[in-house]
């Protein structure tokens, strides 16, 4: 009844066009028995807005009928979360994230009737030790973080170590797999590069974000373990970058009072400081997979490649066991001067880098692509960069490489043994060593210290740092590997129909 007078009264401002056209606001005398119900509208690019439609009811029995289903009916999909906790960094990117939480965020929740415990955060990994120790999981559907790739770091170790521990298995051991976190995460970019909201979600906008976490989507997504020997150093979703990526982190940390325009000053400064860094990189090619990363369709939800090309967790087993036994034969070597390796398990699409550092990366496929740039001139790394952040393939010059990988190690120059080399190698380096300055003798006694005592091999002078989705890793010789494990609220919608999802329904 309620849905036939709007009709009606449509068709006639449409004159017989028979097309739904929006009720201006009525106030309550003209429309006393009236309920709302708002829904999620695809706005420009993979931006999510909200949106009111309101019915008008002949009666207040009806009405309450309507507002009650709708409820009963919003309230049993399960997907949908109904208690979140969330964590604030308060000094991420302009230091805006407790502003957009309050005003962009926490109205969106609290339309949807979603509860929330908030911690604005006090110092560096508040989140991660309070999720790995102290939090009551029980009582949440969800985690968010409110700030940049950091924050979102911060959140996935605290869930990911706490999930280890539960399960009683031993994170320092490189070839345990992961248990799945029972938590899905979301994230509303606040950051400084927001790359994990932006490679997954399409846009960096709160209320996209906070929208997809109302709708309670779901995507998984590739983690992978970064060890050093047999210590755990970290885990990583987006980039582990080598050379000129963690040559800018590191520099940009000096400056982190300039907010996100440090990583501008700090590239450009990198960039004309042309360091490469000698080391061996040795992977695991991801054979018997679907897709390259030179394709040109990018990864999507409910992509056909992440779902061939991910092991079961039935198959995880054999799979592995056969990976291992062909491991000897399978793995390649490649060793040379590198102004970086990147190893990027997704696009890593950003606001700097549209398409992202590898477009085609797929979220949870359980491979990353291992970019190689080889040392060449400074015009042609800068053809490189600049091919970032636009559509050109940078992978199209030729001293670059890239390699779909499920696992992959990088030993520095400093840290091999002179057994790992070969003699001619030896020779012409010794020749070439002896004509050098002073600076190259102390990097080579610096190698030679490296080598008897492997502590110092965390960041002597001639290595670089690897960059960990933001994060300064404290040793350049890692070994690698690859699961799909984690969940996010924040799916690419791209592809979908336009959207009319409801959000909630009330009474006005
Ligand atoms: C000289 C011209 C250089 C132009 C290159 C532009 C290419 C930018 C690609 C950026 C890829 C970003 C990958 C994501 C890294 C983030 O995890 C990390 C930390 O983010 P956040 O915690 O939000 O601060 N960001 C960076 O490492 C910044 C790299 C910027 C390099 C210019
Ligand atoms: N209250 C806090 N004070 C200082 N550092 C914090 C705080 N909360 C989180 N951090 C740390 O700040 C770093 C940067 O956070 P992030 O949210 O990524 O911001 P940005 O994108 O600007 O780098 C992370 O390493 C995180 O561990
Ligand atoms: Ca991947």
């Amino acid at each position: 009844m309620c849905t036939s007078r709007c009709t009606s009264r449509c068709t006639s401002g449409a004159k017989g066009s028979r097309r739904w056209q929006k009720i201006p606001q009525r106030d309550d005398e003209d429309s006393p028995h009236a309920f709302t119900v708002s829904y999620v509208q695809r706005a420009r690019r993979a931006a999510w807005r909200l949106r009111d439609v309101t019915f008008l009811c002949a009666d207040a029995a009806l009405c309450g009928r309507w507002v009650r289903t709708l409820t009963e009916q919003l309230s049993a999909l399960a997907q949908r979360p109904r208690r979140l906790l969330v964590y604030i960094n308060p000094l991420s990117g302009k230091r805006h994230g407790e502003r957009i939480y309050r005003h962009k965020v926490a109205p969106l929740f609290s339309r949807a009737n979603i509860s929330t415990s908030v911690i604005v955060t006090q110092h560096a990994n508040h989140a991660r030790d309070h999720l790995r120790t102290e939090a009551e999981l029980q009582n949440y559907d969800g985690v968010v973080c409110v700030g940049g790739d950091g924050m979102f770091s911060e959140v996935m170790h605290g869930l990911v170590l706490r999930t280890q521990r539960d399960q009683g298995r031993d994170h320092h051991h490189p070839d345990q797999d992961l248990a799945q976190t029972g938590l899905r995460i979301g994230i509303i970019p606040a950051g400084s590069t927001d790359c994990i909201c932006f490679a997954t979600v399409g846009a960096n906008d709160p209320v996209t974000s906070s929208l997809h976490i109302i709708v309670g989507d779901c995507q998984p997504m590739d983690v992978c373990s970064v060890h050093h020997g047999d210590a755990f150093l970290r885990y990583s979703v987006s980039l582990l970058g080598y050379g000129f990526y963690g040559d800018v982190l590191s520099d940009s940390e000096r400056r982190r009072w300039m907010g996100p325009a440090r990583y501008d000053v700090s590239g450009v400064k990198k960039f004309l400081s042309h360091r490469y860094y000698e080391g061996t990189v040795s992977y695991l090619p991801a054979s018997d997979v679907l897709g390259t990363p030179r394709d040109r369709a990018p990864c999507r939800t409910g992509c056909v490649v992440c779902q061939y090309n991910r092991p079961l967790e039935e198959e995880k087993e054999g799979k592995l066991k056969m990976e291992e036994s062909h491991e000897g034969l399978a793995w390649r070597s490649v060793r040379g001067k590198f102004l970086a390796i990147n190893a990027v398990s997704m696009s890593c699409a950003c606001p700097r880098s549209p398409q992202g550092l590898s477009p085609a990366a797929h979220l949870a496929d359980g491979t990353t692509d291992l970019i190689l740039v080889r040392n060449s001139s400074r015009l042609a790394f800068l053809r490189h960069l600049l091919r970032h952040t636009s559509k050109d393939d940078q992978f199209d010059l030729g001293f670059v490489e890239v390699h779909r990988v499920r696992r992959f190690r990088f030993t520095p120059r400093f840290c091999q043994s002179d057994s790992e080399l070969d003699l001619q190698e030896l020779l012409q380096e010794k020749e070439q060593k002896e004509k050098e300055v002073a600076g190259s003798q102390a990097r080579r006694i610096l190698g030679q210290l490296c080598r008897e005592h492997p502590a110092c091999c965390r960041t002597p002078p001639c290595a670089s740092c690897w960059n960990c989705d933001g994060e300064i890793l404290p040793h350049a010789d890692i070994q690698v590997r690859y699961t799909t494990l984690l969940l996010l609220f924040l799916p690419l919608l791209l592809l979908l129909a336009p959207l009319l999802l409801l959000l909630l329904a009330h009474s006005t």
